[in-house]
């Protein structure tokens, strides 16, 4: 059974799903202190938040069992995302749910702030018939600036066309064809800050993003502008906002995000009558909502029961193209990591792994983090996928890939050398029509095995009657062989024997096998 915590306010429509599953207890527990969580978290398998809880190093390191943490939302500056790395958690967010909401709040605070609403609103529920004071200023031919093109820069994009506004907008990614696409104008941040008379950023917040808007751009603004944030606190330095307010050149601004939130009773956008604020309202709609908590349900029990994920937000994401290609490797590539692992002795310096044949043009990233955590398995506890290329980094340890179209007999082949001081393994996999995973080579010696169950290595010298004193030996000690197979480069030279066994041999059977003249050494591998 699995237990799920919700630890802020999320739709309980949205989670049914996992009150429904048989394999999930649900515990919602909002608003708990830090030192509330780390008293409890070590019973729990997945984390679900909101934007409430902050998922500290102190609470991660206090969840052995913790594999998931799910952000009902976009953003997951919430998260202590290396610390979720490099405790093998992996972090998932809702991206799509709440982009229109967020979007259609950008155009009601635009909308607001262009007509003052609210306070227009105050004065009049408080008995004045004030017609004066609210000239606003309309929409329509205005220039809007938008930095952060992204999914909810681009839907404000479009709404603003239908508005008759000009768009400028700025994001690193946004391509000349896509901004020519939705009818937008490319231009800088400060050619933004020179044309509009609206800005609106949709970027995440960091440290290129804090303070893109600050006093070197509000200097160069038109007189009358109104700025408009409904992503992060920080991407407007607000202290400049305030300034240029005070000089005039500001008309009027709609925060839905603060520096620090929720912002002390004292801060400087509370009593200005030219900000109009909201309490991070955003993405709260009844749909986005149950979108975003649908979303990252779904996702969670996909990583709860070891089944494909696509939004993890500390793993590269993989195309679906890609994936069809790869995953049919991925168990043949954690097995020759595993039986890798096991053969090397020593510390391991060196991984180079290389892909041949049909995986020749395939991005094998995704691969490559099952052969790395194959490798380790045996040896660093609490590895995974989420943090077996981390692992490695954090231990000196080199992954290299290299990728070549020729295979010699194979359509398809994954070799890996492990490499310590105490000498290289080199193993080679494949998959074969009709038979699935096969091992062909272990160091120089062509072998044809499949990697499943318990495996007997036997290392020996090339001479008549091995094989025979072998099989009578486990034989004898009711260890049944089921299929072996015997890798050699030169008759007569050193070879290999490799024996799939039905069960474990025991130590002492080992150690008369290693006892025989011919034999050099017997590993014994789990698979
Ligand atoms: N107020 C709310 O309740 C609420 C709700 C949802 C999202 N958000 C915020 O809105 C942000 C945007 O959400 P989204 O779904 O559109 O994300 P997104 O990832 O689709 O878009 C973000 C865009 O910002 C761009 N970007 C990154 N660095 C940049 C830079 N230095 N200059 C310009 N552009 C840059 C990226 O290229 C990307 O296109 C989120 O990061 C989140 O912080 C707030
Ligand atoms: O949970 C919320 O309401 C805020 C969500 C928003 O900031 C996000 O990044 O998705």
């Amino acid at each position: 059974m699995f237990k799920v915590l919700v630890s802020d306010p999320i739709s309980d429509m949205g989670i049914q799903m996992l009150y429904d599953a048989s394999d999930v207890e649900v515990d919602k527990k909002p608003g708990l202190s830090e030192d509330e969580l780390v008293a409890i978290i070590g019973e729990y398998d997945a984390l679900l938040v909101r934007s409430q809880t902050k998922v500290t190093p102190r609470i991660m390191e206090a969840a052995p069992k913790l594999k998931v943490i799910g952000r009902a939302g976009v953003g997951v500056d919430n998260i202590d995302l290396q610390a979720a790395t490099k405790h093998g958690i992996v972090v998932i967010n809702a991206p799509d749910g709440n982009t229109i909401a967020t979007c259609e709040h950008t155009f009601a605070m635009m909308m607001s702030v262009a007509r003052s609403i609210p306070q227009a609103y105050k004065k009049t529920v408080s008995g004045e018939w004030d017609r004066k004071s609210f000239v606003g200023v309309e929409l329509r031919n205005k220039t809007l600036g938008i930095i952060g093109m992204g999914r909810i820069g681009s839907e404000v994009a479009k709404r603003a066309k239908v508005f008759g506004m000009k768009v400028i907008g700025y994001d690193p990614f946004l391509t000349e064809d896509r901004a020519e696409k939705i009818g937008v104008k490319l231009g800088t941040v400060n050619d933004i800050a020179a044309a509009a008379d609206f800005i609106t950023v949709h970027t995440p917040l960091t440290n290129e993003t804090r303070h893109i808007v600050g006093p070197a751009q509000f200097a160069i603004m038109k007189k009358g502008v109104r700025i408009i944030n409904c992503a992060r606190g920080g991407i407007i330095d607000e202290n400049a906002l305030v300034a240029a307010i005070e000089n005039g050149t500001v008309a009027g601004a709609a925060f839905d995000v603060f520096e620090q939130e929720p912002p002390q009773a004292s801060h400087p956008f509370l009593n200005n009558p030219s900000i109009i604020v909201t309490p991070h309202l955003g993405a709260s709609t009844v749909e986005a909502q149950e979108n975003v908590a649908i979303d990252v349900s779904e996702e969670l029990l996909h990583i709860l029961r070891n089944e494909p994920f696509k939004n993890a937000v500390n793993m590269p994401p993989v195309p679906a193209t890609v994936m069809s290609k790869l995953q049919p490797y991925f168990n043949l590539g954690e097995k020759l990591g595993l039986i890798a692992g096991q053969l090397t002795e020593g510390p391991v310096n060196e991984i180079v792994v290389s892909y041949s044949g049909d995986l020749a043009d395939v991005d094998t990233n995704p691969l490559t983090r099952y052969i790395v955590k194959g490798v380790f398995t045996q040896h660093l506890e609490g590895i995974n996928l989420v943090n077996a290329m981390h692992m490695a980094k954090t231990r000196d340890i080199n992954v290299t890939t290299q990728q070549s179209s020729t295979t010699g007999t194979f359509t398809n082949l994954v070799t890996i050398t492990v490499k310590s001081k105490q000498g290289d393994r080199t193993l080679a996999g494949t998959l074969l029509a009709g038979y699935g995973e096969r091992i062909v080579r272990i160091d120089q010696y062509p072998v044809d095995f499949a990697p499943e169950g318990s495996l007997l290595l036997i290392s020996h010298n090339d001479k008549p009657g091995i094989i025979g004193s072998v099989g009578t030996l486990l034989g004898s000690n009711d260890v049944n062989i089921a299929t072996m197979q015997v890798g050699r480069t030169i008759v007569g030279g050193s070879a290999i024997m490799v024996l799939t066994i039905d069960k474990t041999a025991p130590k002492e059977v080992i150690a008369e096998l290693e006892k025989q003249p011919e034999i050099v050494n017997v590993r014994q591998l789990g698979i």
